[in-house]
């Protein structure tokens, strides 16, 4: 680690000649997240769960990269986020904690790693920052999990909490559906300025109905991070395979399409094939001699 690269008392944002429009010139820490929020200009984050595509988005700009266990359905192929296990995500964290030189990466602790107690949330913390290399961990759950959040942060790891439909939770839940509307709002508020109190630096908020998210944004001083939240949230997180049209499923009303990688790579491979079949790969130029 050195002071230079970490470009240690400088702001991250609008020095220096920025490669990408918007984005981080150094190294984003979590109160340059704060800081953008009393500024009044939201950020994006994205998922990441490996060395390229995290490249890309950190060039890109994107100050903040979630590996999510989102990797459950994105990489694994679980139909939902439980089965994911500490082991099968920490070689993504590291994969993506390797690549971004100004990406601040978070880490989410995966179902079972940190409900049974805030020892245990603390423990599962320590890995993920130590092997996993990660900046800061994500955890599901609102007031019953403020001790969680506390012991966590207190250890001097940035925390990120996580409100609204908490996949983890699905099978109480009922299905992907909207929390908060209706009195389940003022629960959402106390449990937003219960993580806060125990330290959490941000909070995402998904499936939620548009007032709760602004309400929740105006009474806290850690930003929000919406998903399906609306258009007030102090940022705007998406599953990267779904913003760009990678994933062949149907996607969340939530999602936006930004691309169709989906479709560039199904006609790269098309191509390959036919070229292969046909014997026009490999060319002159592809054989050594
Ligand atoms: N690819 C992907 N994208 C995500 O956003 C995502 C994951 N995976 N895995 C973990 C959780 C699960 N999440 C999800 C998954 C599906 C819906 C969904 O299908 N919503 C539908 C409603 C479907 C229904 O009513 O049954 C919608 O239209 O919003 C919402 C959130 C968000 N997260
Ligand atoms: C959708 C985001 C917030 C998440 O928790 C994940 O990708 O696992
Ligand atoms: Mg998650």
């Amino acid at each position: 680690m050195t002071a230079v690269s970490h470009g240690e008392g400088q702001a991250p944002y609008g020095t220096g000649a920025a490669p990408a429009p918007g984005g981080p010139t150094k190294r984003v820490r979590v109160h340059h997240l704060r800081e953008l929020k009393e500024r009044g200009e939201p950020w994006p984050m994205l998922t990441a769960y490996d060395t390229y595509t995290a490249a890309i988005f950190d060039q890109a700009g994107i100050p903040v990269l979630l590996v999510g266990d989102s990797a459950a359905n994105t990489v694994y192929g679980y139909q939902t986020s439980l089965p994911v296990t500490v082991e099968e995500m920490l070689p993504l964290v590291r994969a993506v904690t390797r690549s971004v030189t100004k990406a601040l990466v978070v880490a989410d602790l995966p179902f079972g790693s940190y409900q049974v107690s805030p020892e245990q949330a603390l423990t599962t913390a320590v890995r993920f920052m130590k092997d996993g290399q990660a900046h800061a961990v994500k955890l599901e759950g609102g007031r019953r999990f403020a001790a969680h959040v506390e012991a966590i942060t207190s250890a001097g790891v940035p925390v990120m909490g996580h409100l609204g439909f908490t996949p983890q939770s699905e099978h109480n839940l009922g299905g992907y559906r909207v929390q908060g509307r209706g009195d389940a709002g003022d629960e959402m508020v106390a449990d937003a300025l219960a993580l806060q109190e125990a330290g959490a630096f941000a909070v995402v908020l998904e499936m939620v109905p548009a007032d709760v998210a602004k309400r929740i944004t105006s009474e806290l001083a850690i930003p929000t991070v919406g998903i399906g939240a609306g258009p007030d949230c102090d940022a705007q997180v998406l599953v990267w395979q779904d913003m760009a049209g990678l994933n062949q499923g149907k996607a969340p009303r939530f999602v936006k399409r930004y691309a169709d990688v989906g479709g560039v790579i199904a006609g790269a491979a098309s191509e390959f094939a036919a070229e292969v079949r046909g014997r026009q790969f490999p060319a002159p130029e592809h054989v050594f001699h």
